[in-house]
């Protein structure tokens, strides 16, 4: 079923900008889903390029736009910032809402091909074709996007570019999961949504797809050194590394010293990815 138009849930002014909350009817999730948009006050006289935000586990579409501290270098840049939730809502699949870590709050980006899952967790395409078209039509946005996350969403936000190589003009990532394949969220997810086999993983792993397929966008990356999820060997910065240092892809990793996982660490860089973003956009 298509999706429905979006029902405004609420409208906040921001550094002279509008941050707006939606609902609509997912024909993709079979399921409501949330999302909110910001828009910079340039957009209320001309078409305005988006930057893409994918929030990390136990995010909804608030998290990013109440704590990144985004809006006032959206609002100087001239870019839409276009926050999606992080999982079908609504729903009650059997374990669905048991751990922070999958399910609910938890759909790691991917096209789940597990039942039950498979019916409403397909966050993939929702946030490649179905959300961007329901955007594209409702609000003046030019079509040009760029991509960016946290965690979960710095994996998705990868994954997303690496996968479409000419849709989006930039890419970066807070503290991304690296290479889900070798970790143990990753595999935890992966083998939930996607089953047992390994090699169809790699299809939705960053530095499986640079080995794999290599990028021509360079990457920018941000990684606290104080942060308690690396130290678990959950990001595995050091696999994108390797995978870009043999692919021959322009990788700015910048290991950013006693930052941890926080919103903190994301509000002190945000700006830096912004600006990123807007020279390409
Ligand atoms: N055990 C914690 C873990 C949740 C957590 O740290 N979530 C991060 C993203 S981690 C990777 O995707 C996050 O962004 N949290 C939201 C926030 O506003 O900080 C827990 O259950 O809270």
């Amino acid at each position: 079923m298509a999706p429905t138009q979006p029902e405004r849930l609420s409208l906040t002014k921001s550094f002279g900008g509008w941050h707006g909350r939606y609902r609509h009817w997912s024909g993709v999730q079979n399921c409501d889903m949330t999302f909110a948009v910001y828009l910079p006050p340039a957009a209320e006289h001309r078409k305005v390029p988006a930057l893409w935000w994918l929030s990390g586990l136990t995010c909804t579409d608030e998290n990013f736009m109440q704590k990144a501290g985004a809006h006032r270098a959206a609002a100087e840049a001239g870019i839409a910032l276009i926050g999606p939730d992080t999982s079908p809502r609504g729903t009650d699949l059997p374990g669905e809402h048991e751990a922070y870590d999958f399910g609910s709050g938890a759909g790691f980006y991917v096209n789940a091909t597990q039942s039950p899952w498979s019916r409403h967790y397909r966050m993939y395409d929702y946030v490649t074709q179905e959300l961007p078209a329901l955007v594209q039509a409702h609000f003046p946005l030019n079509g040009r996007e760029a991509i960016s996350g946290h965690s979960m969403g710095g994996h998705g936000a990868l994954v997303c570019a690496l996968r479409n190589p000419a849709r989006y003009s930039s890419v970066s990532a807070f503290a991304p999961i690296c290479n889900p394949v070798q970790c143990p969220w990753g595999e935890k997810a992966f083998s939930g949504y996607l089953g047992d086999d390994r090699e169809v993983w790699k299809q939705w792993d960053a530095s499986e797809l640079i080995a794999a397929h290599g990028s021509e966008l360079p990457i920018l990356v941000d990684q606290g050194d104080d942060d308690n999820f690396l130290r678990d060997g959950q990001l595995r910065p050091e696999a994108l590394q390797y995978a870009c240092s043999q692919a021959g892809v322009d990788l700015n990793l910048r290991m950013q010293p006693g930052y941890d996982h926080s919103y903190f660490f994301i509000s002190s860089f945000i700006e830096d990815h912004i600006a990123h973003h807007a020279q390409a956009l």
